[in-house]
């Protein structure tokens, strides 16, 4: 069988003028961190990478070993690429200047670097997201204010799933295309093409600790799901949380499902759970690409106009028909 890598895709990609080379070059620099990323993970206690850090992120939360690690490896692979004018991370307060006197590329690269961290102990899927979007600085030092672009602006968005193999995820805005990593050979190959989330479902993903939490649509939808057969829908529902957004997502991707980490009493005054730029908007492009929906229950994600880097957003996302109800919920409410 003829196999098609990672870079024979991009190269694709870029004759049928989807991408420039620049931002083939920065997946490639993406992809290579990836790789890096993947096997400190599945060494684990081997390599020592367990535990906690001993310090805090900008969002006071304690952070793994892993969660720097891959920080510190995303960051130096792509401070050399030359496509890049600037970066920001869940892990660095600031907006991360390329520290080199080369002329600054054309694009901005976001990231979670390890998502899912509570579950790097206990060796379940973690996983890293990105997202890209274009520098409007033009060779000046880009600001906060340079990445303050809604969702709906971004040139690629992607994650990598290291699950019991690694995936990498990606859409450039023309579908969803999955890659898996063959560890022998150190290359991504092309194995999921297209993917598409089924628009019914019978699945769904919130932490349902939360529940006396829940606004009342969110209470309402999740009451419906539960009754399953014998309730207003008719039939049965299942439930899944894996605490790894990436994990989640992907399930979804692979065979349907609604997620949600809603606005609730414990998160309202920071907004929501889970972060605008590195997690809810290129998990929104992909859900969107790949014919689902994403939503924070009021409005469409990728047409949120972001106010700081680091803002948290509640999070809708996953088979249309589910994610409109949800949707619907809030506008009856
Ligand atoms: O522990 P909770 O409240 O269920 O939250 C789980 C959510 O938090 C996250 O782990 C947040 O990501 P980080 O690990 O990058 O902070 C999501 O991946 C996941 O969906
Ligand atoms: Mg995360
Ligand atoms: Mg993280």
């Amino acid at each position: 069988m003829r196999r098609v890598t990672l870079t024979q895709f991009l190269i694709e990609q870029q004759r049928a003028g989807r991408i420039s080379a620049d931002l083939r070059l920065l997946i490639e620099v993406v992809a290579r961190a990836v790789k890096a990323i993947s096997v400190n993970v599945s060494k684990g206690a081997l390599a020592g990478v367990l535990g906690e850090a001993g310090t805090d992120n900008v969002q006071g939360e304690a952070q793994k070993k892993l969660d720097v690690i891959a920080n510190e490896i995303l960051l130096q692979a792509n401070e050399w690429g030359g496509h890049l004018a600037a970066m920001a991370s869940e892990e660095v307060e600031e907006v991360h200047q390329i520290p080199f006197d080369y002329p600054k590329g054309g694009y901005l690269l976001l990231f979670d670097p390890l998502d899912g961290s509570s579950n790097i102990d206990v060796n379940i899927s973690v996983g890293t997201i990105f997202s890209v979007l274009r520098s409007p600085t033009e060779g000046a030092d880009p600001t906060e204010q340079s990445f303050l672009q809604p969702g709906r602006e971004q040139v690629a968005a992607g994650y990598a799933l290291y699950g019991p193999s690694t995936m990498l995820v990606l859409t450039v805005g023309k579908g969803v295309h999955g890659f898996t990593l063959d560890r022998e050979m150190g290359s991504f190959i092309y194995t999921h093409p297209y993917m598409t989330v089924p628009v019914e479902t019978g699945e769904f993903a919130i932490n349902a600790s939360n529940e006396r939490f829940w606004e009342a649509p969110v209470q309402r939808y999740v009451a419906e799901l539960r009754q399953g057969k014998e309730g207003p829908r008719g039939r049965d529902f299942n439930m899944r949380w894996v605490a790894s957004m990436v994990a989640d997502v992907h399930r979804i991707l692979i065979r349907g499902g609604i997620f949600m980490y809603p606005l609730d009493e414990k998160c309202r005054s920071k907004g929501g759970k889970l972060r605008l730029m590195y997690e809810a908007n290129p998990m929104a492009m992909i859900i969107e690409q790949a014919g689902g929906a994403a939503s924070t229950g009021r409005e469409r994600i990728l047409d949120l106009q972001p106010q700081k880097l680091h803002q948290r957003v509640p999070v809708v996302l996953g088979s249309l028909n589910e994610v409109e109800r949800v949707v619907a919920y809030h506008r009856e409410a």
